[in-house]
């Protein structure tokens, strides 16, 4: 830790930081995306908190951990029950009553690294729904010191929504313990700046944070016992806020808890991590991957747009069987189809950049109970955001990336399926022109699997399909 803050002194991570070329890891924010005929891409922060509402309880998974470990001196032990971690007994009962029985299993590891003394520095990653928050805010709540009043823990999340998501987990969690208080520190809150700030926990934003700790010298950051980072891919990618984690993270003396949770690393964020983080445990639960082992994958060569409506006509009838996803490469072309289509009678959904987040979960909700047999959208509905029961996926534009080329990645996270969701599926590739059957050719050469040609015109070939 002291060579960070020796480092930040020099200015020497600024340097590093530029040097990471972490800016193109963050698309562009959906809502300036305004004519609708740019690719439509997805807000990591506003998908990180449609995944979480849209969460049905805890991922049971049966991968396994990867830690790795820079501390010889503090070996690593798990735990198979809650008890065994000594918690306080309101603690105790504050996850009990939420429902928890035994540790999910990335907790079982990290829980008693978070609470080890003296404290351990943790760098995490897990997928969404694996127990990261109930995790950590379990370690903040049961590192306040209730007889000192100012703040000792800082939570910070690149959003207001994911701040107050937190919060409600935290409030929960800390129920029997009312003598932990809590403050948000995010926009809307207003403190009376002539009176020191007395919660033990503050969790908010960055730039509050900072407006808080070092405009106002509200609370004293160096006093601060606990920081963590949430949805630290997103925090660290987002140029605005890395600038001011790492002004925050500055002021927070060496011996600061630093604990850092996500459910991505890109690897330059990760090296970032390691970099700010001092000898950190980093623990790892692997996504389970994607694969398109028992797709069927077919290309339909159309003429042009309109041939591409035409083939989505002819096979509508079979794919409004189960539950369909048919992918656009931008807004227009997405409003463009859907009113096609309802035009034509038949009820579809659409999910693109220019709905709000509330908006986007009414949608996926009336989707997820049959509501809708077809979905509309575009790359805003990206990997996490997973729909069990959508058994064709329809690529009206495949995915190509800035240059036009085959996007074999984004391809993947469309069609392909997990171990936990059953594996059998369609993919329905429309092709309009060279471009595009190159495009396709790519995608068949990089996965190994051949893509067939289908003509949605034969009766006989749209059989093929259902069967
Ligand atoms: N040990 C547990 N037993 C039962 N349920 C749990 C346990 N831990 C967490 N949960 C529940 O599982 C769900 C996911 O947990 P949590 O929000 O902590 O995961 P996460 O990894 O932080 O996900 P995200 O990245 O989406 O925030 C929540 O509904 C939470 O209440």
């Amino acid at each position: 830790m002291a060579d960070w803050v020796k480092k930040a002194e020099d200015q020497e991570v600024s340097k590093l930081v530029n040097q990471l070329n972490i800016d193109g890891i963050l698309p562009e924010k959906s809502g300036s995306n305004s004519d609708g005929n740019e690719p439509d891409v997805a807000d990591p922060a506003e998908t990180s908190l449609l995944i979480k509402i849209l969460g049905k309880g805890l991922v049971n998974t049966k991968l396994s951990l990867d830690i790795q470990q820079k501390n010889p001196n503090s070996p690593l032990h798990s735990v198979k029950t809650f008890e065994a971690l000594h918690l306080k007994p309101e603690l105790l009962k504050g996850i009990y009553a939420m429902g928890f029985n035994t540790p999910s299993k990335i907790q079982e590891t990290a829980l008693p690294t978070l609470l080890a003394d003296p404290p351990q520095n943790m760098i995490a990653q897990s997928q969404s729904g694996t127990g990261k928050t109930a995790a950590f805010v379990l370690a903040m709540l049961s590192r306040v010191n209730v007889n000192l009043n100012y703040p000792q823990v800082l939570c910070l999340s690149p959003t207001y929504e994911l701040a107050i998501q937190t919060g409600e987990v935290a409030a929960r969690m800390g129920q029997f313990c009312p003598e932990i208080k809590l403050r948000f520190a995010v926009r809307g809150e207003e403190v009376d700046r002539n009176k020191k700030i007395t919660e033990h926990i503050l969790i908010g934003t960055p730039g509050k944070m900072l407006d808080w700790g070092l405009k106002f010298r509200l609370f004293k950051m160096d006093k601060v016992s606990v920081f963590v980072l949430d949805e630290a891919d997103v925090m660290i990618a987002t140029q605005g806020h890395h600038d001011q984690c790492i002004r925050i993270h500055k002021m927070l003396s060496p011996e600061c808890q630093m604990l850092f949770f996500s459910a991505t690393y890109d690897k330059e964020v990760m090296d970032f991590a390691r970099l700010i983080v001092s000898e950190p445990t980093i623990i790892r639960l692997m996504r389970e991957e994607e694969s398109l082992d028992n797709i069927k994958q077919y290309y339909v060569k159309c003429k042009n747009e309109d041939g591409k409506y035409n083939a989505i006509q002819n096979v509508y009838g079979c794919i409004s069987i189960g539950q369909a996803i048919i992918f656009c490469h931008t807004r227009r072309t997405a409003a463009w189809l859907a009113a096609k289509m309802t035009s034509d009678g038949h009820s579809v959904a659409v999910l693109s950049g220019d709905l709000t987040v509330e908006q986007r979960l009414a949608v996926l909700d009336r989707f997820r109970s049959g509501l809708e047999k077809v979905l509309i959208t575009t790359n805003v509905l990206s990997r996490g955001i997973d729909i069990e029961q959508v058994t064709i996926v329809v690529n009206f534009d495949l995915p190509v990336d800035v240059r036009g080329n085959a996007d074999c990645e984004t391809y993947l996270h469309r069609i392909g399926r997990t171990g936990r969701f059953g594996k059998s599926g369609i993919a329905i590739n429309l092709i309009d022109g060279e471009k595009s059957m190159s495009v396709c050719s790519a995608i068949e050469k990089h996965f190994k699997k051949e893509i067939k040609i289908l003509n949605t015109d034969s009766a006989d070939d749209i059989e093929k399909i259902g069967s």
